[in-house]
């Protein structure tokens, strides 16, 4: 699949894009044939970037994005609407002008309906509209699917899309003003501990459920239906399994050895009610399924922080 093509990685620098850097790599790719264009030299926003960055390329993965968690998405709801609408529509009609073989769109489980059957199947993805605080964010990003699948039908242009859940793993953004949930917590928990405060604040009430993918494992996940899925339907990447924040505060308040309080500021809200997906089309199309435990990940992330911290 691969052999002597030039792989064009958007957001390679990023947090899951550097890991499927070295998944490509770890697939035999050349790092000398993966390319990754950093914003400051071309903001995807503009078309003109967009056709500089896909001449003389046969693959684009395309994972530029402007990405936060729940509170980032309730402060900037239009410039995660128009940075990612329009990033993903400019590179994927460069790239069909361009001649690319083939082009990887990674979506968001964001895209999903606020309420829909658990867990996730693709076949419900227009059942309804995704949950308010991150609705602009998935939806802007549910376009590519739009996008690709129209592109298929009148171009014959090979686009696939993916719906990667929540990810965590070394790495991550653990800045407050965006950082997910695992990162905020993992530096709550750690930092408490250090400066001896007797209580940890978690957002919202505890009761909303989200399932994690491990960051290698997803960018394992992406490699392998870059090298062998060119289907129509979108593909969940997900790891199955289902936890309640709650539970992941307690997890997380043990692995740090936080031993002061928790409470709940219902003030912050909680997103989307349940998080699950199935996992079968992956496992169907290209042999994907999550190998990392929660618990094996959540201690990596952890000791990754302990030894790697961050100011902000
Ligand atoms: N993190 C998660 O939990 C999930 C992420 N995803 C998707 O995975 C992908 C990667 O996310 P993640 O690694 O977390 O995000 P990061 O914020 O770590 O990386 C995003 C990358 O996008 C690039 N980028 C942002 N804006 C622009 C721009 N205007 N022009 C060019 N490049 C730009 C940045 O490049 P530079 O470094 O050069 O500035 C950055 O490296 C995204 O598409 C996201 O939607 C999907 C589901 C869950
Ligand atoms: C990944 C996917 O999904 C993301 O949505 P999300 O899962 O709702 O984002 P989140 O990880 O920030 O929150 C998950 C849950 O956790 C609770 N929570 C508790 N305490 C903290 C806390 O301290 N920080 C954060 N961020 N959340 C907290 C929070 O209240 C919520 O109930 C999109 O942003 C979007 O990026 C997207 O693509």
């Amino acid at each position: 699949m691969f052999e002597n093509k030039r792989i064009l990685v958007t957001g390679g620098a990023g947090f899951l894009g550097s890991k499927v850097i070295d998944a490509l790599i770890a697939q035999g790719i050349s790092r000398s044939d993966i390319i990754v264009p950093r914003s400051a030299d071309y903001d995807l926003r503009h078309m003109e970037n967009c056709h500089k960055v896909v001449k003389d390329v046969d693959i684009v993965i395309h994972l530029a994005a402007r990405v936060g968690g729940i509170g980032f998405n309730q402060e900037h709801p239009a410039e995660l609407f128009y940075d990612n609408a329009s990033m993903g529509i400019h590179m994927m009609e460069a790239s069909r002008l361009a001649g690319v073989s083939k082009f990887v769109a990674v979506g968001t489980v964001c895209a999903y309906p606020k309420f829909t059957q658990v867990p996730f199947r693709e076949e419900d993805l227009w059942n309804g509209y995704p949950e308010e605080t991150n609705a602009p964010y998935g939806l802007a990003k549910k376009m590519l699917l739009v996008q690709a699948q129209a592109y298929r039908q009148q171009y014959g242009f090979n686009a696939i899309f993916l719906l990667p859940v929540n990810l965590y793993g070394p790495g991550d953004n653990f800045d407050p003003e965006s950082s997910h949930v695992i990162p905020a917590l993992i530096k709550k928990f750690v930092d408490a501990k250090q400066m001896h405060a007797p209580v940890v604040e978690v957002w919202g009430s505890g009761s909303a459920s989200r399932e994690f993918l491990y960051v290698d494992d997803a960018a394992r996940g992406i490699a392998l239906a870059t090298a062998r899925y060119d289907g129509i339907e979108p593909v969940n990447l997900g790891a199955g399994s289902e936890i309640s924040i709650r539970d992941l505060v307690e997890i997380i308040k043990t692995h740090v050895g936080y031993e002061g309080e928790v409470v709940y500021d219902t003030t912050k809200p909680d997103g989307q009610p349940r998080r699950c997906l199935d996992t079968s089309r992956a496992r169907m199309f290209f042999g994907f399924n999550a190998e990392m435990s929660f618990e094996e990940g959540l201690k990596t992330t952890i000791g990754w922080y302990v030894n790697n911290p961050i100011s902000f």
